[in-house]
């Protein structure tokens, strides 16, 4: 991982003809093994067929072979677009936080509803979602059997991934098995798998890899849902995780020919705002093209290869430096890195950009945003957006806190509205207003020529969108970040 490859595809090579799967499906499941202890059985790595395609396909051949048949019902179409925007879902770890294995969402969001036709289920989502099903009250022990069974069996993969792997270390995993089980929702999934792809680029990840990755999730599964796996629950595993390595791969392999894989960066200022909030500003060793709204991800040196999210506090500069307003939270190795150790002069990496929390620039409807704490980082970027494209559409920025204290750009955000005449700025702190920031918006508005941006704390998030659908602002016009990725990113 500290020396990255840049090869994401094998150009064909290798002779896969990208209509098969990497696994011989194997009848028996492997005998138990349990925890720390050495995994045992046969590797299918032998069996396997590395696929090889030109970068320029772009992920459409694998998209092809996804059944075309489309969301299974609201609540899963709900669970997959909570997570499509769960990027870089990634061999990262948080030390010094508990394990969190694979749970369905409990209460997923989507950013932009969409209306799921009633088709049934394809025979092979129905296999692999009866598989998590089974799995799933011992989730934990597959997530520590599928790593066990990845470094035993591929200790070249170990350095991929952080020294320390006690924490989120199921987060490769989660990440495939929630594709996985979306396997029929084909749009979302693909724009889901494809940045996944991408971002597994900073990584080391190369596409070797993936038969690896696949044959020790399948060996895991089937060693633990053992009473209901078969054959034709093998044959559905094995195409599904084709399916979607072959996206990965492929967008890889494309995105290869137009971005590194990391950017470098150097810290040129830091200016703490509170003892416990930084404004960090880094220039990129080269031009580093993002949109107002979008995060990325950071590693310091001081963790490698603990990847954390952070949005970009302003729009896209002249002088193509990016700013980012860092919390440190208990526990939080990289945030408190950031805040108390990081200084000008020292380098960090950045991996792409990502996320869709950005302006549409087609249609003159208003912005509300709601920016909670850090939440107001990529609000303030999105106002800066506006104002560069000369527009004139109200922007209503409700700014959230716990405190007066806590307000650590308000000075910045009043002369944004003293610059701009249609740009309003509300703070809210709880502890004047006696309600939590979504239901201040309740005594403002109308809201119906409005387009609603919420970033902060996932709790706020949530309960913004409730509040923001209650007042009758459709879903397709809500847009924030996943939850999961901010649960993620709070280190
Ligand atoms: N793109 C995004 O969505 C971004 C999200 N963040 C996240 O924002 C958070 C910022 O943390 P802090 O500054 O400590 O914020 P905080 O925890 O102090 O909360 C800020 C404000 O959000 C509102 N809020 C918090 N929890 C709420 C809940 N459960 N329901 C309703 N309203 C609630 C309150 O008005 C509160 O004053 C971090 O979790 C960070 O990861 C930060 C930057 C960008």
């Amino acid at each position: 991982m500290d020396a990255p490859t840049t090869t994401s595809a094998d150009n064909g090579t290798s002779g896969g003809n990208g209509e098969g799967g990497w696994f011989t499906p194997r009848r028996q499941p492997e005998p138990p093994v349990g925890g720390e202890q050495e995994p045992t059985g046969g590797s299918r790595l032998a069996a396997l067929r590395p696929v090889g395609r030109p970068a320029t396909d772009n992920g459409k051949a694998a998209q092809k072979r996804i059944s075309p048949v489309a969301e299974a019902d609201p609540a899963d179409a709900a669970n997959t677009e909570a997570r499509a925007d769960t990027t870089n879902a990634s061999p990262t770890d948080a030390p010094g936080e508990t394990t969190t294995p694979y749970q369905p969402d409990p209460q997923p969001l989507l950013p932009e509803q969409r209306s799921a036709p009633s088709h049934p289920a394809s025979p092979d989502a129905v296999r692999v979602r009866r598989t998590m099903a089974e799995v799933a009250p011992i989730a934990d022990k597959v997530t520590s059997y599928f790593y066990a069974l990845l470094f035993v069996r591929h200790p070249d993969l170990r350095p991929l991934f952080p020294a320390a792997m006690d924490t989120q270390r199921d987060r490769l995993l989660k990440a495939l098995l929630t594709a996985a089980e979306h396997i029929d929702n084909t749009e979302v999934l693909v724009a889901y798998l494809q940045n996944l792809g991408r971002g597994h680029r900073k990584y080391g990840t190369r596409p070797e890899h993936y038969p690896a990755v696949g044959e020790c999730l399948i060996g895991s599964l089937s060693q633990h849902a053992s009473a209901i796996w078969d054959e034709e629950t093998e044959a559905a595993w094995v195409r599904t995780y084709t399916t979607i390595s072959q996206i990965m791969i492929d967008a890889a392999a494309a995105d290869e020919l137009l971005a590194p894989a990391w950017w470098h960066a150097e810290v040129v200022s830091h200016d703490l705002r509170t003892p416990d909030v930084a404004v960090i500003t880094v220039r990129p060793d080269q031009p580093y093209p993002f949109l107002a709204g979008q995060y990325t991800s950071l590693e310091t040196p001081w963790w490698p290869r603990i990847w954390r999210h952070y949005s970009f506090a302003s729009a896209p500069r002249s002088d193509g430096l990016l700013s980012f307003h860092v919390k440190a939270v208990p526990a939080g190795w990289v945030s408190n890195a950031l805040v108390h150790h990081a200084r000008p002069g020292d380098i960090i990496r950045l991996g792409p950009p990502s996320g869709s929390m950005t302006v549409d620039h087609t249609t003159d409807s208003g912005l509300l945003c709601l920016g909670g704490g850090t939440g107001i980082a990529p609000i303030k970027a999105l106002v800066e957006d506006v104002a560069e494209h000369g527009e004139r559409r109200p922007v209503e920025v409700f700014y959230g806190a716990r405190t007066d204290h806590d307000l650590y750009d308000i000075d910045t955000m009043l002369r944004l509205q003293q610059i701009h005449p249609w740009l309003a700025v509300r703070p809210i702190v709880d502890q004047q207003a006696h309600v939590q920031l979504p239901d201040a918006i309740r005594e403002y508005g109308p809201w119906n020529e409005f387009d609603a941006y919420l970033s902060g704390p996932p709790g706020m998030i949530r309960s913004g969108v409730h509040t923001l659908r209650d007042i009758g602002i459709p879903s397709e016009r809500i847009r924030h970040d996943s939850v999961e990725e901010l649960v993620a990113a709070v280190d």
